[in-house]
């Protein structure tokens, strides 16, 4: 067993601790009972949220799930709601289908395109009308996902986004987009957030993403949504009472690291570079294009997720599996290039340690080939 005196966290970008200076705004937050009236951190986060994300108000939340899930709530308030959304979406995949158990929505799936998007034209012919058949639930909202992470957080651009809202506008449709790493869609593409989110009728924003609050989501709408959103925040058990400790770290967070976010794609983009040079990996590094890296172990060769995750471990790295066949990486702005590159070292050591020990499991004693009869 190797002594680790390093760890390198690249799970995922929830990972991260908070920073001194998120401490000393904990320690020193003006707060009040949020629920009895308003915590003034909470207050003055809020507003300015909504300045930097374009939209009338905003509503702190304890997590992306519960920003998703409020939004798609109060946009399919009338039963027999249908939101159309990506078949590789957090909502849809890694939400326990909250949007289904606690608010009675049906959701219509569209595949996701490896670039994230969904065709229009898809979307467009799945929207089902109030007037339509009596079988048919009524489309209400269409959910996006920027950057979109299980594609490899990919960027969708404002074009796109445009255009769908516009699909929305057309069919009388409400726009919602998870922007959980919005600001790195932001960064990768040099877009402004608020022309990125335009389009959009609500926003989910993630502060314990790559902008590394210890905790806590913002939800971004129209005055009215953000009403209802407040209403259903409390029905779903989300109001905080002193929760200005939390918004006084995302504040730090908003202020400090938005222009972080472009070392870790700096960084996504070495070790993708370097992963691309291991032949018992597939990995398309023109698919890199923010803070996430999806890489395939090829089949034929003797590695696996588990094993390649197992053997780093070992070494102080720390991956997760994406698949039976894929690992993914995410990069955050508590992983230096240092750290960066002492990963890719003990991913290239661990694929050869590997090796190493299946050839020798494959030989007799005397150094001869096993023969398998
Ligand atoms: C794209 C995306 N949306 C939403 C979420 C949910 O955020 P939370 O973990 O705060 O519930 C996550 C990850 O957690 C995510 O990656
Ligand atoms: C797994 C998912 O919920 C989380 N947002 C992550 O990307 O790590």
């Amino acid at each position: 067993m190797r002594m680790v005196t390093r760890t390198v966290d690249l799970r995922s970008d929830t990972v991260t601790k908070p920073s001194d200076a998120m401490r000393a705004a904990m320690a020193n937050a003006d707060v009040d009972d949020d629920v009895l009236g308003s915590d003034p951190t909470a207050f003055r986060f809020e507003a300015e949220m909504a300045k930097v994300m374009g939209k009338e108000a905003a509503v702190f939340v304890p997590s992306g799930t519960m920003g998703n899930l409020i939004a798609v709530l109060v946009h399919c308030e009338v039963r027999g709601s249908e939101v159309i959304l990506g078949d590789d979406s957090h909502i849809h995949v890694y939400e326990n289908g909250g949007i289904s158990t606690i608010g009675g929505v049906h959701p219509k799936t569209i595949k996701n395109n490896p670039d994230g998007t969904m065709d229009i034209d898809k979307i467009e012919a799945a929207i089902r009308k109030p007037n339509d058949s009596l079988y048919y639930p009524t489309t209400r909202l269409i959910c996006l996902e920027n950057t979109q992470a299980n594609c490899g957080g990919r960027c969708l651009s404002v074009e796109y986004t445009n255009r769908v809202g516009d699909i929305a506008k057309k069919h009388g449709l409400q726009l919602h987009i998870d922007g959980a790493r919005i600001f790195n869609a932001s960064a990768a593409l040099g877009v402004p957030v608020h022309k990125l989110v335009q389009a959009a009728d609500s926003v989910s924003v993630c502060m314990s993403k790559g902008l590394g609050a210890p905790a806590g989501s913002v939800l971004v709408g129209s005055k009215s949504f953000i009403t209802k959103a407040r209403r259903l925040r409390k029905t779903l058990g989300g109001c905080m009472r002193q929760v200005g400790v939390l918004c006084a770290a995302a504040y730090v967070a908003l202020k400090e690291n938005v222009s972080k976010l472009e070392d870790d794609h700096r960084n996504a983009k070495m070790i993708s570079d370097g992963l691309s040079q291991i032949e018992q990996f597939s990995i398309d590094t023109d698919s890199v294009e923010t803070n996430m890296i999806f890489f395939t172990i090829l089949d034929t060769s003797v590695l696996s997720p588990n094993k390649l995750c197992e053997a780093l471990e070992e070494r102080g790295v720390l991956l997760l599996p994406a698949s039976p066949t894929s690992v993914r990486i995410v990069l955050h702005y508590q992983i230096s290039e240092s750290d960066a590159n002492f990963a890719l070292t003990s991913i290239k050591q661990a694929v050869q340690q590997i090796l190493t020990e299946a050839s020798h499991q494959n030989k007799e004693p005397n150094g001869e080939a096993k023969h398998n009869c």
